[in-house]
């Protein structure tokens, strides 16, 4: 099933993630215990899986000062919610098999 969202209900709008704010249309791919990943295809035709963090906690005891909190829940979140597949973009073999969200894979740069 399709959804509609748009960057600015995906993410917050904060100004590290202001680059991201696009429009796409968005198809549930699954349940995470850290949040649902998401299938969208953007205005311009590339694919990106967006992973929407959810009830983000401290790493460690350290990180527990609310200054802290936002700062770090904006670095996963930037490089845990974009990944843009290599090659094709229309192809949906972008989106399958060796695709899965891994280090390796994931990129906070969307390329043009
Ligand atoms: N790149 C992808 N292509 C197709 N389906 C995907 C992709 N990434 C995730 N999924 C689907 O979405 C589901 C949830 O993915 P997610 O990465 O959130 O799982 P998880 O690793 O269990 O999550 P968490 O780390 O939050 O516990 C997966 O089980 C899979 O079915």
């Amino acid at each position: 099933m399709f959804s509609s969202f748009t960057t600015n209900e995906t993410f917050p709008p904060t100004r590290s993630l202001s680059r991201y704010r696009v429009k796409a249309s968005a198809e549930s791919l699954g349940k995470g215990n850290f949040g649902n990943t998401y299938r969208a295809r953007l205005e311009d035709g590339r694919h990106v899986i967006v992973k929407w963090l959810r009830n983000l906690k401290p790493l460690s005891s350290d990180d527990k000062s609310p200054e802290k909190r936002p700062e770090m829940s904006e670095v996963v979140r930037e490089v845990e919610s974009i990944k843009v597949p290599n090659g094709d973009s229309e192809s949906e073999d972008d989106l399958s098999g060796d695709n899965s969200l891994t280090d390796d894979s994931m990129s906070a740069t969307p390329s043009r």
